[in-house]
């Protein structure tokens, strides 16, 4: 994202002074409340986090955000409010809040399958709701998010939320029809990565690497990799080719992961987390 955000603003003019709030101070809201404020988006101090489980309420604290155990009080002290509890604890939460909602109030929810309209019927009419799936990379600087405008949210709604998202890594803005299958991918996304970094560990160790030494070469390898297809633009496959000399090392594995439908086993894992979201969605 360039410096300079499409209302002409800078993304700290526009972040500076906002309260924001988290309903739910869990694994989300810390790597999302640490990356706002290390990008120095937002404010330590104008942060206010709700949850009943103090350990969470202590690492906000720690990193110098005000916290409660009263989600009202957070809706009160906040222009925009994540809602970050697990999907079944919104609705609750929406109703436990909507009679203190103000008109200006902006509501960004992270609740994997939780549609808008279920949230917008929740709250006062006009209420303005962003959806989001982010995932946990977030926590170091590397997540990658999608968001889509609820019914009544506006350009500027979306271009402050995809701001403080892009602090935390790559934000992009897509149908919400899209984000079940978002979810599928790159909100449940790094666990399928680090089963796989141990798994290529486990590899090096059965072959004699020390544990250690085994588990820095797998998660560097898939940095590496990954870093590849985004910065060089060519695809992946291309990519794999060039790895795999004729008659050599590579192309020995390959033959092995085809032959264990490791693709396939990719593209369930997708689809089953997709439906999955969509089915957290429906229950109400
Ligand atoms: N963990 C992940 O990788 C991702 C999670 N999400 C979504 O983010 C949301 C939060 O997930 P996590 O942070 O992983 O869960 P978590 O369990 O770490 O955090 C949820 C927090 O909500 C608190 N809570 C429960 N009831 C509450 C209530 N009535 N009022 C206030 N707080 C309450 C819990 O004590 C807990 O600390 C979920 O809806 C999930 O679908 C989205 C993308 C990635
Ligand atoms: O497992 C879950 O339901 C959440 C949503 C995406 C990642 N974690």
């Amino acid at each position: 994202m360039s410096t300079q955000m499409a209302t002409g603003l800078s993304k700290s003019a526009i972040t500076e002074n906002i309260m924001v709030g988290f309903i739910g101070a869990g694994r989300m809201a810390q790597a999302m409340a640490k990356g706002f404020i290390s990008s120095g988006l937002v404010r330590a101090g104008n942060i206010t986090a709700s949850d009943n489980n103090q350990q969470c309420l202590q690492i906000l604290q720690d990193l110098g955000a005000n916290t409660t155990r009263k989600n009202q009080e957070v809706v009160t002290k906040s222009d925009l409010v994540v809602l970050a509890v697990k999907p079944h604890i919104v609705q609750p939460v929406l109703r436990e809040v909507a009679p203190i909602v103000k008109s200006d109030t902006l509501f960004v929810s992270i609740a994997a399958g939780v549609t808008i309209e279920s949230i917008e019927s929740n709250l006062p009419a006009g209420t303005r709701v962003v959806r989001v799936m982010p995932n946990t990379p977030a926590l170091v600087s590397a997540g990658a998010s999608v968001l889509t405008k609820g019914t009544t949210a506006s350009d500027t709604d979306s271009e402050l939320v995809k701001a403080l998202l892009s602090s935390i890594g790559i934000c992009e803005e897509g149908s919400e029809s899209y984000l079940d299958a978002v979810t599928g991918l790159s909100g449940s996304g790094p666990a399928y990565a680090f089963v796989a970094i141990e798994a290529m560990a486990d590899g090096g160790v059965k072959q004699g690497l020390p544990r250690e030494l085994a588990l820095k070469l797998a998660a560097q390898t898939l940095l590496g990799a990954a870093k590849m297809v985004l910065e060089t633009g060519k695809h992946p496959g291309q990519l794999k080719d060039e790895v795999c000399s004729p008659g050599g090392t590579t192309i020995e594995a390959i033959a092995s992961l085809e032959k264990s439908g490791f693709r396939g086993a990719l593209i369930d894992a997708v689809e089953v987390a997709t439906l999955r979201a969509h089915a957290l969605g429906a229950k109400k």
